[in-house]
């Protein structure tokens, strides 16, 4: 653990494994810390806050430019810890740390860019304006999806607003979190600004929600959690923002560029092997093109090679662990048993018995009813099924508790604009697949999360608004 600038055993002594997806075989161990730990980490933050505000904006700016560049000139090291905890190809890994560091990058810049506001008052005697402050110390708990990524998404504008954090990061993957901070350390971010503390989630959340020093929560991860954290901080009136699950609709209409359209489902869909946030979990095909939109994503789909990831032959990775696995599984099996047909793929890859891998899987003969079009599957399996006209796929895309990515393809200004503006989703993208960027404000509607990562907006989520009304 990285705890007030020093790294730190668990006081108890204890530590956790660390395992290779792809294998099962250990790669390292890290300590199991707990209550007394998230402590400490809140000490060190609430220590560090005074000094780390106080500084002026260029000199934040300074330090997490040169955070980016501590991380950059370590990339490979990085990516291939992080292929080791989290089983993702080398190029996606590689591809990670370039997105993580160009947070650190455009936040370094929006330092610089934390504006107040005048405003006229109605009494001559006055003058009021508005300034934004730092909300103080935020706890940052991050999901194993994108070890490095959703780390520096929070820690970036948190620290560019003049805010200290404590992070825990996935127990799946602490290796890269740990990685990240000592880059940090190199690029001088002073001590207590930033602690990462690995262990149990129960305890260390726990004192974390409970903690009035605490101001803000931020997470990533799934919804089921999100919730009870956003309930634990109501217990403090703490700021939260929540980054959760996703169940996207990837629409695919007959003037589509076909070749496009399953390039987008195949960059969409088998992207870490299906585990992210904004995946393709269901791919709507307007009637006419469906057979041959099916059969060109069968062959596309068919070229995917399943491996470890540091062979850089492979582009479909492992699952994380037997929980996705099975997951991904009954998902399968459901869609089977209710009529669907298997196009390719279907099965657990044999040749890799102590890792998930499953093979990039298409399903046909889909229908509403079955598990795999109300859950996120997390998992290299596309659904596919047809829709009429625009207003019905609307209304079956927006059935749903979740709504953070939505995706369509179309060469129809009027059916775009039309379908951007009805999706009820945080993140659409019209013909294209691969949306998130760091300029951008990335988040969900309904039960995909509250509040924004990303551009300008995401600075907002660490800053206090305070009115001042001054009598001469
Ligand atoms: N919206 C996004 O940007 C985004 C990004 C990545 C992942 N996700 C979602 O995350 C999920 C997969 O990630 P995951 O399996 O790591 O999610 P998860 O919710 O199981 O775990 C996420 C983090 O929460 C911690 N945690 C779990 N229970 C906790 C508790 N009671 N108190 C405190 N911390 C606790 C975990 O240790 C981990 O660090 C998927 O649903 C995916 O859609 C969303
Ligand atoms: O899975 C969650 C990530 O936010 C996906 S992305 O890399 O930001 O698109």
């Amino acid at each position: 653990m990285y705890i007030n600038g020093e790294w730190v055993k668990a006081l108890s002594g204890d530590s956790f494994p660390v395992t290779n997806p792809a294998n099962g075989q250990q790669i390292g161990a890290v300590p199991n810390g707990g209550s007394e730990e998230a402590k400490l980490a809140v000490d060190a933050a609430a220590d560090a806050f005074p000094q780390w505000a106080a500084k002026t904006a260029e000199e934040r700016s300074h330090l997490l430019r040169k955070w980016y560049e501590c991380i950059l000139d370590n990339k490979n090291e990085i990516a291939e810890t992080l292929v080791l905890e989290q089983g993702k190809p080398l190029k996606e890994a590689l591809g990670e740390i370039t997105y993580a560091a160009s947070f650190l990058l455009w936040y370094s810049e929006e330092a610089k860019r934390v504006y107040g506001e005048t405003i006229p008052a109605s009494a001559p005697d006055k003058r009021i304006f508005v300034v934004k402050q730092p909300v103080g110390v935020v706890a940052a708990i991050t999901p194993w999806n994108f070890p490095a990524a959703m780390i520096t998404r929070k820690l970036a504008p948190a620290l560019a607003a003049g805010c200290t954090a404590v992070v825990k990061p996935a127990e799946q993957t602490p290796l890269t979190a740990l990685k990240l901070a000592e880059a940090a350390e190199r690029a001088g971010i002073p001590k207590g600004v930033i602690n990462i503390v690995t262990g149990n989630p129960e305890e260390i959340g726990e004192v974390w929600l409970g903690d009035s020093r605490v101001r803000k929560i931020t997470f990533t991860g799934s919804t089921e959690v999100g919730k009870l954290l956003m309930r634990g901080a109501a217990n403090t009136v703490k700021k939260v923002s929540l980054e959760l699950g996703g169940h996207a609709p990837f629409i695919v209409f007959a003037d589509a560029d076909i070749d496009k359209a399953v390039e987008g489902v195949i960059q969409s869909k088998f992207r870490n092997s299906g585990q992210t946030c904004v995946c393709a979990n269901r791919v709507y095909v307007q009637a006419p093109i469906i057979e041959k939109f099916v059969a060109k994503l069968r062959e596309e789909t068919k070229k995917l090679t399943v491996g470890d990831g540091l062979d850089p032959a492979t582009t479909i990775g492992p699952l994380i662990d037997e929980a996705a696995y099975r997951k991904v599984e009954s998902h399968i099996e459901d869609a089977i048993t209710r009529g669907g047909q298997i196009e390719c793929g279907g099965k657990r890859v044999s040749a890799y018995e102590d890792g998930y891998f499953v093979e990039p899987t298409i399903i046909s003969g889909v229908t509403d009813d079955m598990k795999i079009m109300q859950e996120e599957t997390f998992g290299p399996v596309a659904p596919v099924l047809s829709f009429s006209d625009v207003e019905e796929v609307i209304r079956r895309a927006n059935n749903s508790p979740f709504g953070l990515a939505a995706y369509a393809f179309t060469e129809n200004l009027k059916t775009a604009i039309t379908v951007y503006e009805q999706l009820e989703y945080g993140i659409v993208g019209i013909n294209d697949a691969l949306p998130s960027v760091a300029q951008a404000p990335f988040g969900g509607y309904k039960e995909s999360g509250l509040g924004r990562e990303g551009g300008h907006h995401g600075i907002e989520e660490f800053l206090e608004t305070k009115y001042v009304s001054i009598r001469i």
